[in-house]
């Protein structure tokens, strides 16, 4: 009788079908049969050789048929939707007291546009977990190399003896020190507990700035602790040896919070860096992490954040081992994925910081294929599938129950660990290529989840009601393009690469789970059909050329259909993920910024890498600004600021649409048989009215403002005289072939 009932599983997670699969596949099979007919157009009026418009007809076709494939792919990340549930009440009852140790990497690298009161905020909110102390181990590797980080480090963790009971005795939410004193209004009362914890924060957050602005430790704190002295001998960010120090040795009775619990084991890490070697970046970091971590706590279990993602709930990682400790289906489960959100950014998200419909709509559509790629911030990894490991049929994960921790007193574990981050380490290894993070490619996250999977294994991707990390968006125009730049430079890569999705992926991935990918691998080639179509059009507008069908002709209405079908869907999923009107149009310029821009620079840039010309850097994404950007960023006002290359192709693309809707609407109100020009134009007037309603920013930021963040003159001059240019040499191209055509 209780046999049955024990033998009957009961899973520590759901998944469910997102709802109206049905509705969405009927409504894009008629948006494919408005691109079919669309493409019997462009092939039954194809314009005969020798006519000065079939170049020009070729190359729209090209960009139709490749927003076509493109439209096609996207299906993928929406055909099988899923979400995920947890039962942590079953995996508390279950596995309560043989709960795995979890390490958490925290990676900084520049101390002044990674400020280190905001990377211990996140530290500490990570320290917080609702989690049994002595098995959880917070890493922080520290890039900058810098010694006001490490100070600034060894300040939480005094306070973490305050805070840690704090937020058990309240059960407070958020556990950042500094998000949860933002979400206390200041008219409440407030409890003695309170006022002294956020008494011990501010004096805690005085001692590091005016450390920071002193720009150096001030002697009597040098005295504090032994790890200072490592600085004597440091030269430089990218010359000096590696700097191990545990700063709590969480082992049981070493370390106890004012309430007498254990702390979470907490470490310093700054791996060695030498001119002459390449330090590659976040992806070195990272395997200095596993590597130093094994040696320390060796938890099965790895999280990784960036250092401005602090944890916002804290139960995430419970939730995570949900996932990864299921008796039925855990083990095939490699890492567990948690979407980007961010804090502080505007009502209608003017730098769509937010990537609402890929967070809330495509990761679980990726789910229902195999998973969601490895997003580098948020996701919680099994540390052998991280080092490599195969995945075996039927094969289930041993867990390390318990806590067995190495042995060693905390000078010995530094004095080991050292080695093991030193720049010679890696050397006539497999790291950086069959064991950990993937080097050599710019999103090294994305690249070894890839790996990951096509190694069998799966992920997971979920999104719980109270958002598991909140970080810093990019806040200035610039800063945007230049992530997406790395972004769809570094996915492109991949592509080509013999590790993509289409090589190395054929045969071991589902076919969903490749075109899903592509989606995202396919930023960057995407600006040239962009580009045409940003171009084309409108200079033939100029001169009064109609190159889409006329209002009256039938072959208007599956343009019709398809513009208005596919543009009215993907504001209404926007709006349903939780967005507003003026925030889907903003994302729409910000899409046609990428793609203009970032997609074209990281296009090119690819390119040269595989001629050998140029080498992929990673540009580190600033998580402070001035107060006067940042008062503009409150006021939803674009902020332009720079001259960089991107902006003078921004303005070209907008100025040359204004002159080709002036000279075309010129044409249609002096021609004799205006209203019929008009109608077969039309296509063309509505393209380029779009392109400027969505550029008015633009316009403004040139010719309109005179604030610092501003179009600067110099690239309003030269982008005004491109487009200047660019409409001359058309019109005499142009012209040439129509002089041929009368000669033939
Ligand atoms: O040499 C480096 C460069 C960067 N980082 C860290 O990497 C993280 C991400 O850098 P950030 O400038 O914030 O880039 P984002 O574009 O916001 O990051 C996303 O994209 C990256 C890949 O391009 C991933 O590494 C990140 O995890 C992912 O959040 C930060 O914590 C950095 O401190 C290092 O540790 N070492
Ligand atoms: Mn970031």
């Amino acid at each position: 009788m209780g046999a049955s009932t024990h033998d009957e599983y009961i899973p520590l997670f759901e998944t469910k079908q997102a709802k109206g699969r049905t509705a969405f596949r009927l409504f894009s099979s008629s948006i494919f049969a408005g691109i079919a007919l669309i493409w019997i157009y462009r092939l039954i009026y194809m314009p005969k050789s020798g006519d000065s418009l079939r170049l020009a007809w070729i190359m729209l076709f090209g960009a139709e048929v490749w927003f076509s494939l493109y439209w096609f792919l996207t299906l993928s990340v929406r055909w099988n939707r899923i979400h995920r549930s947890t039962f942590k009440s079953r995996l508390s009852q279950r596995y309560e007291h043989k709960l795995p140790g979890v390490d958490i990497f925290v990676c900084t690298a520049d101390p002044t546009i990674e400020p280190p009161l905001m990377v211990i905020n996140t530290i500490l909110s990570l320290m917080a977990y609702d989690y049994p102390s002595e098995k959880l181990s917070v890493y922080l590797s520290d890039d900058g190399g810098s010694v006001l980080t490490f100070y600034a480090l060894l300040e939480a963790s005094y306070f973490s003896k305050h805070w840690l009971p704090y937020c058990r005795k309240f059960n407070i939410e958020p556990r950042s020190p500094a998000a949860y004193f933002s979400t206390i209004s200041n008219s409440v009362s407030k409890s003695t507990e309170f006022l002294s914890i956020k008494k011990l924060y501010d004096e805690m957050e005085l001692n590091i700035e005016t450390a920071t602005k002193l720009g150096r430790i001030p002697n009597e704190v040098r005295t504090q602790h032994k790890g200072f002295s490592e600085w004597d001998s440091v030269s430089s960010p990218r010359d000096h040896q590696t700097i191990v120090q545990i700063l709590i040795d969480g082992r049981v009775p070493n370390a106890l919070d004012t309430e007498g619990c254990t702390l979470p084991t907490l470490v310093y890490l700054s791996r060695e860096k030498r001119p002459n070697y390449h330090h590659n970046f976040k992806a070195g970091a990272m395997n200095a992490l596993i590597r130093v971590s094994s040696n320390v706590s060796d938890g099965p279990v790895i999280l990784n954040v960036d250092c401005d993602m602090y944890s916002n709930n804290s139960e995430s990682v419970r939730d995570a081992l949900c996932f990864l400790m299921d008796e039925q289906k855990g083990h095939e489960i490699a890492f567990v994925q948690y979407p980007q959100c961010f804090t502080n950014v505007t009502e209608n998200d003017i730098y769509g910081s937010l990537l609402r419909t890929i967070s809330k709509v495509e990761l679980g559509g990726m789910d229902g294929y195999g998973g969601p790629p490895y997003i580098g911030t948020g996701c919680f990894h099994r540390r052998e599938t991280l080092c490599g490991e195969k995945y075996v049929k039927g094969r289930k994960f041993e867990w390390k129950i318990g806590f067995k921790r190495k042995e060693g007193s905390v000078i010995e574990l530094e004095e080991t660990s050292k080695m093991l981050a030193n720049c010679i380490y890696e050397k006539g290894t497999q790291w950086g290529n069959e064991i950990g993070l993937k080097y050599d490619c710019p999103v090294e996250d994305v690249i070894t989840g890839l790996l990951i999977q096509c190694r069998g294994w799966i992920s997971v991707f979920f999104y719980p009601e109270r958002e598991g990390f909140l970080g810093v968006p990019p806040n200035t125009l610039l800063q945007t393009l230049v992530q997406h730049k790395r972004w769809s430079e570094g996915d492109f890569q991949i592509l080509l690469s013999k590790y993509g999705p289409l090589t190395n992926g054929l045969g071991r991935m589902k076919i969903g789970h490749q075109m899903a990918y592509c989606v995202y691998l396919l930023w960057a080639p995407n600006c040239l059909a962009t580009l045409f179509f940003l171009i084309v059009p409108p200079l033939h507008l100029l001169k009064g050329v109609p190159i889409f069908p006329k209002v009256s002709c039938q072959w208007f209405l599956p343009f019709a259909y398809v513009i208005i079908a596919a543009n009215s869907y993907s504001l209404f999923e926007f709006i349903v993920s939780g967005g507003t009107l003026k925030g889907w149009w903003n994302e729409q310029r910000i899409w046609l910024f990428k793609r203009e821009a970032s997609y074209l620079f990281g296009f090119i840039e690819t390119m040269l890498k595989l001629l050998g010309f140029a080498k992929s850097a990673f540009d580190i994404t600033a998580k402070v600004v001035d107060p006067d950007v940042s008062q503009r960023y409150e006021k939803e006002i674009m902020e332009f600021g720079a001259s960089s290359p991107m902006f003078t192709i921004i303005a070209t693309l907008a100025m040359l649409n204004l002159f080709s809707l002036i000279g075309g609407l010129k044409r249609v109100i002096t021609d004799l048989e205006g209203w019929t020009l008009l109608e077969s134009l039309f296509l063309q007037v509505l393209l380029s009215s779009i392109v400027i309603l969505i550029n008015l920013p633009v316009y403004q930021g040139m010719f309109f403002r005179n604030d610092m963040g501003r179009i600067p003159s110099l690239v309003t001059i030269k982008s005004t005289v491109s487009a200047i240019l660019l409409c001359m040499i058309y019109s005499i191209v142009l012209e040439s072939n129509v002089h041929l055509l009368y000669l033939n």
